[in-house]
């Protein structure tokens, strides 16, 4: 069964028409991608999926319901989280308060995740009283993907986590984000196509607001001419 299933979605967004029939799905326990350069629309699909940027026309189901007409803080509910491209950190708030304000419940379920994203993450472990404000870009990013990991979200949208960091970063992102994987599904955006073929299993490639072209990403690795066309890398 998908997870969740994008159908023909349109989002406009004052005069302009930037989504013009989106069209795929996520298949519980995989990493799927969506690629594409600069202004292809990768950002205004996640914040379409949490009700941020609404649709006008198509639909998105969440394990089987439709979420494509609920408040943002409905579909978060319902199990999605989301790590922004500019993150959202309170600067003020420390790591712990951070931690502590994302927990909606603090039984024992959740306090075991939040010691499994911590022993990923040692330095949020090192920094919990530190303000979000002084960490690291990579800290921060670590600090974002924690937040929305920290619940029981049976699905994970992550907006390019790469962006800005140094490769050592990215490398580290890279491994616990595929971690990540055995206990939650994930949707990410990434321009960075070398981290995202080694961690993805398909992928969606998209261009002017539309997908042009979509499979496993192996099969992309294979074909130049296309990541050429729209990536414009060999
Ligand atoms: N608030 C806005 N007002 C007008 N146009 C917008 C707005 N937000 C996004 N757009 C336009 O929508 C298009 C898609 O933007 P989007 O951010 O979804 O692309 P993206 O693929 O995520 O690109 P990037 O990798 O640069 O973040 C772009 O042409 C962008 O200029």
């Amino acid at each position: 069964m998908t997870l969740l299933q994008v159908r023909g979605i349109e989002t406009h967004i004052g005069q302009y028409h930037i989504l013009q029939g989106v069209t795929f799905e996520v298949v519980p326990g995989e990493i799927t991608v969506l690629l594409g350069r600069n202004g292809a629309g990768k950002t205004t699909t996640l914040r379409s999926i949490m009700g941020l940027n609404p649709v006008s026309k198509g639909e998105i189901s969440f394990q089987g319901e439709r979420v494509e007409a609920l408040p943002t803080h409905r579909i978060s509910r319902q199990g999605i989280g989301y790590v922004p491209e500019d993150q959202g950190i309170f600067p003020d708030l420390t790591v712990g308060e951070t931690m502590r304000i994302a927990m909606r419940l603090n039984d024992d379920h959740t306090k075991a995740r939040l010691e499994w994203v911590l022993e990923l993450f040692p330095d949020l472990h090192k920094f919990w009283g530190r303000k979000s404000g002084l960490l690291s870009g990579g800290q921060k990013q670590m600090l974002a993907i924690s937040r929305a990991y920290v619940n029981d979200n049976r699905l994970l949208l992550i907006d390019e986590p790469s962006k800005g960091l140094a490769p050592i970063m990215v490398e580290k992102l890279m491994l616990a984000i595929e971690q990540m994987k055995a206990k939650t599904t994930v949707l990410l955006v990434e321009q960075n196509f070398m981290m995202a073929s080694r961690i993805g299993h398909r992928y969606y490639l998209m261009d002017e607001g539309r997908i042009v072209s979509e499979g496993m990403m192996a099969e992309l690795q294979q074909d130049e001419a296309t990541r050429r066309k729209y990536l414009g890398i060999a």
